[in-house]
């Protein structure tokens, strides 16, 4: 996994195929670093990989533009992504679609930080139905990865598309549609452990894969489009006190602040970029076994070693980092000083809306 745990994977070929060119992490938090909670900024998530199979087509999206954030556990392998045809009536209406001004928002939640959890290669579910069920982990933590059948609903938002459609090869562990997350539950608005994000950030993070690719890794994707309820959900959290239940999520997550912090110290952020649909919670995983590069800490880990630039962890950790970040910002993406997974594209085409609708 990729967590503090010993890197598996990525290791050794890294230093051999990453030029760790020097590039520095946005400053501009998209989280709240040092904003109070309630004036927004960007948060993300961990999750459940899903190694997505066959993947539609990519049609109609526009020229590359981008940015990126994940979700806590099992990657579950997205099978045939099928047809959508089949959708039983009265099924069609994707969430609420109410987007949320500018300077409005909610504040964001945080991902959940996958514990050390191997990554288990796409247990395929596979077999689309016909309403395009696709097999995916269920983020419990359990280590175990469990087929689940996931059917997209397939009207999303215009402009808005399905990563594992539009990556082929990535794979997904969408945390916050699980519990294993820093809250301990399901987030509202993830129905399902999917991947959405606006079209020109899907395309530009497929030609992140693709490169990648070349380096022997594929993206694993912990959370993307956040629904500004889901943030609202991190917010209610935040502001309750800490409860001997909420230990063992603690313990993996945010062991060193009290949650009441969290959106205060940038970690979670009352507007997110995640619910502006072009940024993304991801990390390398081996393209052969699915399993997470060592980045030091792992996803949604809320802590100083989370941060670009922080001097303790490993060199080989340091250079998986900057492996990815290197693709991201390449493609256009902007990294996120606090939280090596959470990046955004510098081109999105809605810098100013807060999306609610559903992920399902
Ligand atoms: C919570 C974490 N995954 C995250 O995304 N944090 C940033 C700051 C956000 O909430 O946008
Ligand atoms: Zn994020």
């Amino acid at each position: 996994a990729c967590g503090r745990e010993e890197g598996q994977g990525g290791g050794e070929n890294v230093s051999a195929l990453s030029p760790l060119a020097d590039i520095p992490a946005a400053q501009e938090p998209e989280g709240s670093g040092g904003i109070p909670a309630d004036q927004g900024e960007d948060g993300s998530s961990d999750g459940i990989p899903v190694g997505q199979g066959e993947s539609g087509s990519f049609g109609g999206i526009p020229a590359g533009q981008g940015e990126p954030e994940g979700s806590g556990g099992i990657p579950v392998g997205q099978g045939e992504s099928g047809s959508s045809g089949g959708i039983p009536a009265g099924q069609g209406e994707s969430g609420d679609f109410a987007d949320i001004p500018a300077g409005q928002g909610e504040d964001g939640g945080s991902g959940g930080i996958p514990n050390g959890q191997e990554a288990a290669r796409g247990e395929t579910s596979g077999e689309t139905g016909e309403n395009g069920a696709v097999g995916s982990g269920n983020g419990n933590g359990s280590g175990t990865p469990r087929p689940t059948s996931v059917s997209k609903l397939r009207n999303l938002p215009e402009g808005f598309v399905y990563l594992d459609e539009a990556i082929p090869g990535a794979l997904f562990e969408i945390r916050y549609a699980t519990e294993y997350n820093f809250v301990g539950a399901v987030i509202d608005g993830y129905n399902a452990p999917l991947a959405i994000m606006a079209e020109p950030a899907a395309k530009a993070l497929k030609a992140v894969n693709e490169e990648l690719e070349q380096s022997g890794y594929v993206l694993l994707i912990y959370d993307a489009y956040r629904p500004a309820k889901a943030v609202a959900h991190f917010k209610r959290w935040a502001q309750q006190p800490e409860v001997p239940e909420e230990q063992a999520m603690k313990d993996v997550f945010y062991p060193d602040v009290d949650k009441s912090q969290l959106f205060k110290l940038g970690y979670i952020a009352s507007k997110s970029g995640h619910s502006r649909g072009s940024t993304v919670d991801l990390t390398l995983a081996d393209r052969e076994t699915g399993i997470p590069a060592d980045m030091g800490s792992p996803f949604d880990f809320l802590g100083d070693i989370s941060s670009h630039g922080t001097k303790k962890i490993t060199a080989e950790q340091t250079a998986n980092r900057e492996l990815l970040k290197k693709a991201m910002v390449k493609h256009g993406f902007k990294p996120y000083n606090k939280e090596w997974w959470h990046y955004t594209l510098k081109d999105e085409p809605y810098p100013q809306k807060y999306f609610d609708f559903d992920v399902e």
